[in-house]
């Protein structure tokens, strides 16, 4: 394995060994280009041995490395590192660079015993806002696990690893596998245990799974092989945290059973719902699981209770074991009447909002997002970190803004914002290239005009004759049409004068002269001398030409005179 003192990429030197996981050593580090300490997360070389896996890995790293949020252990960078072994033999490890957390793994705090449901629920809180954010990122974590989520000194909540679970299972064939690098099959879903494809409901399932486990002080299904623990995910009806831990409370109890649904739509059907059920039990209140079909109640919508209801709800958790009920798929419609709803509330909210604040007299614990145009996508997330805010990266083309900084966000500049939302960093993908269109024969205008709605620069403007092409039309440009170039480039304009150059045709043969002004496209009217001082000569040279040479107008008509032969 790697020594400390090594230096990766250049740039982050290895520091001491602070831990070891199911698939690598962590050692802390330091960016030595930034000069902040970081942690190096280095892959086992077991691991590391399939190209297909790196690859996999790498692109994971780099998802996540999209992601900022309070909640979420950032990731710098990552990356692969050929080290020769004493052998002499080569091999590449993959690494990743991720903010350092001065804290303890949850791993560890359970394995002290249950924790108070008070300091569990802020936890899940926690967890639950930062799949929220991933969630809304597109990232889906498929290994949420107490060994992914660390907890500082100062008692914040940090996910880890998202993404590596994929590059993983991607790489592994059957559960066994999959788990034998993970470690565990005590998180995963009923769908992760089945090999079906996983959703952001796979995540809240393996929370749940954490919840229980945070409550109950071990996890609702545990047996001799990870198989056996996979099966019972699958099959088994899990008991309720309280037959473990008497002091944890119906409300709780409710929330976890309804969290470890065997059906993805019988439980959270997001980060959100869940959390706020969690809130909710937190403060005694049993929460209802509408299905989508309730009349009057959002997906699973969470509501208090009044106190007839919540006697209903605590006899219906004591009689029935599973506690969830079977509710139908929601229809598309209720999804895109809800989805509907929502974003016209939020849009109506946001312009009341800001039509009302003025900007010295910010509503409580709120800010305005920051204008960010100009600075590098790490800036943006920093400049927004600081402000609680969280960015998510997109990407655009510009013709104005350079690569790889930003060019706007979404919300705008300026809008008020309250902590921990979303704010969509949109970064220049540089200026995309463009066919330079035909503007041949067309008035100089409007190729300019062209050229410019393309986003490229109209540049030079040079006359060149032409024997046939009207005078300002353009005979061909440079770059040349067809050719595909960057926005911003400059295109050069070759435009015709309407002019044409008339050879000095004195001497020569009279039907050489009259070829030359043929091919000019110059009208001809020859006139044989008749003056007898002309001698008889062969090709009856030209004497004298009516336009002096030089260039002339399109068309013109030229007189020679000539001796006749
Ligand atoms: N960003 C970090 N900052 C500080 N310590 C860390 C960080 N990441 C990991 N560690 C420490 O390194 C140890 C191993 O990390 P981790 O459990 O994530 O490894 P892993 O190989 O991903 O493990 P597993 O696959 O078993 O989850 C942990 O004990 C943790 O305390």
């Amino acid at each position: 394995m790697t020594d400390e003192g090594r230096l990766l990429a250049g740039r982050y030197r290895v520091g001491a060994h602070i831990g070891r996981g199911g698939m690598s050593d962590v050692h802390i580090g330091t960016d030595s280009r930034l000069g902040r300490t970081v942690a190096i997360k280095l892959l086992k070389s077991s691991l590391a041995a399939d190209p297909a896996f790196r690859t996999r890995f790498r692109q994971e790293a780099q998802a996540a490395a999209r992601m900022a949020h309070p909640t979420i252990v950032r990731v710098f960078d990552a990356g692969e590192e050929t080290i020769v072994e004493s052998s002499g033999h080569e091999s590449q490890i993959p690494f990743i660079v991720m903010e350092y957390v001065d804290g303890r793994l949850l791993k560890d705090i359970i394995r002290e015993g249950p924790l108070q449901a008070d300091e569990a629920v802020r936890i899940i809180d926690g967890v639950l806002t930062a799949l929220e954010y991933s969630h809304r990122a597109g990232v889906v974590h498929r290994d949420i696990k107490p060994g992914n989520i660390m907890i500082t000194r100062t008692g914040q909540v940090k996910v880890m690893d998202f993404g590596i679970a994929r590059a993983i299972s991607d790489s592994s064939t059957t559960v066994a596998q999959t788990t034998a690098i993970l470690g565990t099959a005590s998180y995963f879903s009923p769908e992760q245990a089945k090999g079906e494809s996983v959703d952001a409901r796979t995540d809240l399932y393996s929370t749940g799974v954490v919840l229980f486990e945070m409550l109950a002080g071990r996890a609702p299904f545990r047996g001799e092989s990870p198989v056996a623990v996979a099966y019972q995910h699958v099959s088994e009806t899990p008991v309720k945290p309280s037959s473990i831990n008497p002091k944890v409370s119906p409300a709780l109890d409710a929330v976890v059973l309804h969290a470890l649904a065997k059906d993805r739509f019988d439980r959270y059907q997001s980060a959100v719902d869940f959390r706020a059920d969690v809130d909710l039990a937190a403060g005694g209140q049993i929460p209802v699981f509408h299905s989508a079909d309730d009349s009057g109640g959002g997906l699973f919508a969470a509501a208090p209770l009044s106190a007839s209801a919540s006697e209903l709800a605590l006899k219906q958790l004591s009689e029935d074991e599973s506690m969830v009920r079977t509710q139908r798929r929601p229809p598309v419609i209720w999804i895109w009447a809800g989805i509907l709803s929502v974003v016209v509330i939020v849009l109506s909210v946001m312009i009341w909002a800001f039509s009302l604040t003025p900007s010295s007299d910010l509503p409580d614990n709120s800010r305005r997002v920051p204008s960010l145009t100009g600075l590098s996508y790490d800036q943006a997330q920093t400049s927004l970190l600081d402000q609680d805010l969280a960015a998510i990266r997109a990407e655009e083309p510009s013709a104005t803004v350079a690569k790889d900084q930003v060019i706007r966000t979404d919300p705008p500049a300026g809008t008020i914002a309250q902590p921990t939302d979303l704010i969509r960093v949109y970064i220049s993908t540089g200026a995309q290239p463009v066919d330079v269109p035909d503007v041949t024969n067309q008035p100089l205008a409007d190729a300019q005009t062209a050229i410019t709605d393309l986003g490229l620069t109209p540049g030079s403007v040079t006359r060149e004759n032409s024997p046939d092409v009207a005078a300002g039309l353009v005979l061909r440009t440079d770059p040349a049409a067809a050719s595909m170039e960057k926005t911003g480039v400059t295109v050069n304009f070759i435009v015709s004068s309407g002019l044409v150059a008339l050879p000095d045709l004195e001497g020569q043969a009279l039907s050489a002269a009259t070829d030359l002004l043929n091919s000019a496209d110059l009208q001809l009217i020859s006139i044989p001398t008749p003056d007898d001082t002309c001698p008889l000569e062969a090709g009856s040279p030209v004497t004298k030409q009516s336009l002096a040479p030089g260039d002339v107008p399109q068309k013109s008509e030229v007189t020679l005179f000539y001796c006749a032969g």
